[in-house]
């Protein structure tokens, strides 16, 4: 493709070289250059991209994009001056690609909680509609049954129009997608064509990243600046913020609390196996069964519902999508013992995924709740007391136990986390060891207990230092199932 096709209507310099060449590939990592690449430095928080322009060229790049002036480079290779590669190179990546998102639905999914859960709470809805889905998060992504390895939430701007593109490419009819707030501050998604956005709630996370809750709220509101639908969650704090300040065509909104939502939950019946209540929608009322327990699920369900409907798929079609889904990997899945006690596996890593979760056991709790938690490493250090003292408030027993500690001291954080459990009632240990953690909880678990294990829910490594290793939360389980008598 010619260099100066992809740039269109975008201003840049030409520094140096012909701006006037084919180029055979976009490409942002110095080691994935191969020839004939555009090469685009992007000052990152580690290191600066700028720094590896050179071997960039060696790799057989033609042509750099950068934002700084940069020097000694071969006369034969194209620079182009832009203000801000991290966007630009959303937008050439787009048309690279030949607009992928225009070619199928596209819904975003926005929000502290609940969004994988909500984009396969959709994909079972969408799927009951028979139509192709493709699914871009935390856990995986999805082009239909082909799963494929994520690493991050949200991919960067150039991998996720490839991965559009290949979506459009097998056919997909929609694609339900997290947007994480880094995603939109970082750029990854501009240029990406939304039909809905969906907003679920803003609560204590990422500061080490957003720094302020405004920043963070706002970098969220940049989702209903892109898309034509919003599907707000009107029981939030900041489910008003987005709809009067983002740009949609229009907003359908949903909740339990706020009877005046569009669609409106009401006489929720939760158990261990799941939730079933009544939506009042159009002025029709429909009972909905859901098998993830909890009054989360049904914010999920009515975020699903909501954008599902925008998009004309029938209410029937609807609540049958939503019976079908068998529940989501790590988000509340539960495990009973032959001893008759219960183990829940979960996600919740923020103070208000914990509080949720918590709070959704006590409704069908006979027994003791014990929890075992942690926080994870090089991230926001201020919801540590906080999950502390939430475990400890709502816990009759608590193991603080590690998480993912990467590069810091597991120790440190299991005490940052003590200062708020010890504001509290609650007995607890320290265990930074997460084998042994989750092993004392199950030993001194009784029939009718209720065991939380959260924090890690899907993933099955976990990260210590530079180190990688295997750890699954619910194989840990099952193994020690096993060796009950
Ligand atoms: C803050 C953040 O999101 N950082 C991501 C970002 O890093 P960065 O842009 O600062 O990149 P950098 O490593 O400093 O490198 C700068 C540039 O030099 C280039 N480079 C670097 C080395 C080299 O040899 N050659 C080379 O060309 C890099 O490709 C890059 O273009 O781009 C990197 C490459 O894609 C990511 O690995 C990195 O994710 C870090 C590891 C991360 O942990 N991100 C998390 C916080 C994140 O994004 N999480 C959200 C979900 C959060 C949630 O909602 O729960 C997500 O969407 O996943
Ligand atoms: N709507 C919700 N409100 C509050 N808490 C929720 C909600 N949905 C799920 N949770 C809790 O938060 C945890 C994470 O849920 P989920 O993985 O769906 O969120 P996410 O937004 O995708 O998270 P991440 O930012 O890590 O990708 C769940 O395991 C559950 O404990
Ligand atoms: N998307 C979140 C996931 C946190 C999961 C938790 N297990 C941890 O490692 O802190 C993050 O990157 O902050
Ligand atoms: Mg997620």
């Amino acid at each position: 493709m010619k260099l100066q096709g992809l740039l269109k209507n975008i201003d840049y310099e030409v520094l140096q070289g012909n701006d006037n060449i084919n180029i055979s590939n976009i490409q942002y990592d110095s080691r994935k250059v191969t020839d004939n690449s555009l090469f685009v430095c992007i000052k990152g928080f580690k290191v600066d991209g700028h720094d590896y322009a050179e071997k960039a060229i060696a790799n057989g790049a033609k042509a750099l994009l950068v934002e700084d002036n940069i020097e000694r480079i071969d006369k034969d290779i194209t620079i182009l001056k832009v203000e801000d590669t991290r966007k630009v190179i959303a937008f050439i990546a787009e048309r690279y690609y030949n607009h992928p998102s225009d070619k199928f639905r596209l819904i975003g999914v926005t929000g502290t909680n609940g969004k994988t859960s909500i984009t396969y709470l959709t994909k079972s809805i969408i799927e009951e509609f028979d139509k192709k889905t493709g699914i871009i998060g935390t856990i995986e992504n999805r082009i239909g049954n082909k799963v494929l390895k994520a690493s991050r939430t949200t991919p960067e701007s150039l991998d996720l129009q490839e991965l559009f593109y290949n979506m459009f490419q097998e056919n997909v009819n929609a694609v339900v997608m997290e947007v994480s707030s880094h995603s939109l501050a970082l750029h990854r998604v501009d240029a990406s064509r939304f039909d809905v956005g969906i907003y679920t709630n803003l609560t204590l996370d990422h500061l080490d990243f957003h720094k302020t809750m405004e920043n963070y709220r706002d970098a969220k509101l940049k989702l209903f600046k892109m898309c034509e639908i919003g599907v707000i969650n009107i029981d939030d704090k900041y489910g008003p913020y987005m709809i009067e300040n983002g740009t949609c065509k229009r907003y359908l909104t949903y909740g339990i609390e706020n009877e005046k939502a569009d669609l409106n939950a009401a006489d929720l019946n939760i158990d261990l196996n799941g939730v079933t209540f009544n939506v009042v929608y159009e002025g029709e009322t429909h009972q909905v069964s859901l098998n993830t327990p909890g009054k989360f699920s049904v914010y999920n369900a009515l975020a699903s519902m909501g954008a599902c409907l925008a998009l004309g798929v029938p209410m029937d079609v609807v609540i049958r999508g939503l019976k079908k889904n068998k529940g989501i990997r790590g988000r509340f899945q539960s495990f009973t013992s032959d001893k008759g006690y219960t183990v829940i596996v979960d996600y919740a890593h923020a103070p208000d995924g914990l509080l949720n979760v918590l709070q959704s056991m006590k409704e069908f709790a006979k027994a003791r709740i014990i929890t075992v938690f942690g926080c994870g490493g090089d991230r926001d250090t201020s919801k540590r007391p906080v999950m502390g003292e939430i475990a400890g408030n709502n816990s009759d027993f608590c193991v603080i136990t590690s998480d993912n500690p990467r590069t810091e001291d597991p120790v440190s954080i299991i005490n940052e986390v003590e200062i708020g459990m010890k504001k509290t009632e609650c007995e607890y240990v320290k265990i930074p060891d997460r084998l042994e953690g989750i092993q004392k909880a199950l030993s001194m678990a009784q029939k009718g207990d209720l065991i939380l294990i959260a924090g890690k829910g899907h993933e099955d490594y976990q990260i210590l230092h530079d180190k990688v290793i295997h750890f699954d939360d619910a194989e840990v389980v099952l193994n020690y199932f096993m060796t009950e008598e």
